[in-house]
């Protein structure tokens, strides 16, 4: 059984095999509140390849959302890094980040996420309004998205007219729209029932296939794992398990079947080199503050230390 992904590494730097689309080195994550501090990730060393899916499994509190939100940049480490292509997003500002999960990342949602003012259209739309498409190529790849997960019908509808497994349908079409580098999924069915955590596995695994999207889930529930190339467990914080497999259902056959990347925007380039980052040292968003231990070995946030640290200090992948 590889742990940490160590077999697929290997894979990954035959120059024939899949590039690592995600690389975690030494990641550590700890809160604190009042005298209390929890180590949520301890030591985290993890490459996920492109066009990889991947399950990251566990009990309740084993760190699985933080490990997801680490790899999308929603939370600063503690300590360690995480590099999405060539970009050492741990490095990279509020701004910065927010730019790069903009163009090249996107998200799926247990509770959908979607704004209730807005139509499924509208909804769908909205990733590719921030990347400045027109109106017409907008409106043209959300209705081919939304015939893609079969509510063309219900395009004009709001959320609130749609039942939760439409509603994340239209969450999907979303998230793959501008399509994304990386999606993350975080419990995406922990709120609908077997039929439709079916077709909504089904739809996503679809999709990554078809445009050769890397796709993350974090779920509790072990069948979901079913649907993954790739699952990962932690407990306490830490991988206890890394193991590949074959899917239940592959997606390549009916991905032909989705819309052509034509109708859709042109897919975002990941930054050859290194992001230049506005500060040496990332400073903490203001809120975690209170949350980081002081004491807890590294300066929060500093990079690795040597004697890796010459590439990291570029931000370049060590491959
Ligand atoms: N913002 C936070 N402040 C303090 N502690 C936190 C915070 N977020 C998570 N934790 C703690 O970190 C540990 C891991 O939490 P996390 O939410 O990642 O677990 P999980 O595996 O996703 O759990 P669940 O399946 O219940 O969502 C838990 O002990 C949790 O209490």
């Amino acid at each position: 059984m590889p742990e940490g992904g160590g077999t697929l590494e290997t894979a990954a730097r035959a120059k024939t095999g899949p590039k690592p689309m995600i690389s975690v080195r030494h990641l550590r994550k700890v809160y604190r509140i009042g005298d209390e501090k929890v180590v949520a990730l301890a030591d985290i060393n993890l490459e996920i390849l492109k066009g990889q899916v991947v399950c990251i499994v566990g009990t309740s509190g084993s760190g699985k959302s933080t490990l997801l939100n680490q790899l999308a940049g929603l939370e600063k480490p503690t300590r360690g890094s995480v590099y999405i292509g060539k970009t050492n997003i741990s490095r990279l500002s509020e701004n910065q980040l927010a730019i790069f999960r903009q163009r090249f990342l996107g998200f799926v949602f247990q509770s959908y996420n979607l704004l209730p003012t807005m139509t499924a259209l509208e909804n769908v739309s909205l990733p590719m309004i921030f990347k400045g498409v027109s109106k017409s190529k907008r409106n043209k790849a959300s209705m081919a998205m939304l015939a893609a997960v079969g509510l063309k019908k219900r395009a004009h509808h709001k959320p609130t007219q749609m039942s939760g497994g439409q509603q994340q349908r239209v969450g999907i079409a979303r998230a793959f729209v501008s399509r994304p580098k990386v999606v993350f999924a975080d419990e995406p069915t922990g709120n609908l029932d077997t039929r439709t955590t079916i077709d909504v596995m089904r739809m996503m695994v679809r999709f990554a296939r078809r445009y050769q999207q890397t796709l993350i889930i974090v779920t509790h529930d072990p069948e979901i794992a079913d649907y993954a190339d790739r699952v990962i467990t932690l407990i306490d914080g830490a991988i206890t398990s890394d193991v590949t497999h074959t899917p239940i259902y592959d997606g390549t056959a009916d991905a032909d079947s989705l819309p052509p990347e034509s109708a859709l925007p042109e897919e975002p380039k990941l930054p050859e080199g290194p992001i230049p980052t506005e500060e040496e040292e990332l400073p903490l968003p203001p809120d975690d503050e209170p949350l980081i231990l002081p004491d807890d070995g590294d300066a929060p946030c500093a990079p690795p230390p040597a004697p890796a640290a010459a590439e990291e200090e570029k931000g370049e992948l060590p491959i």
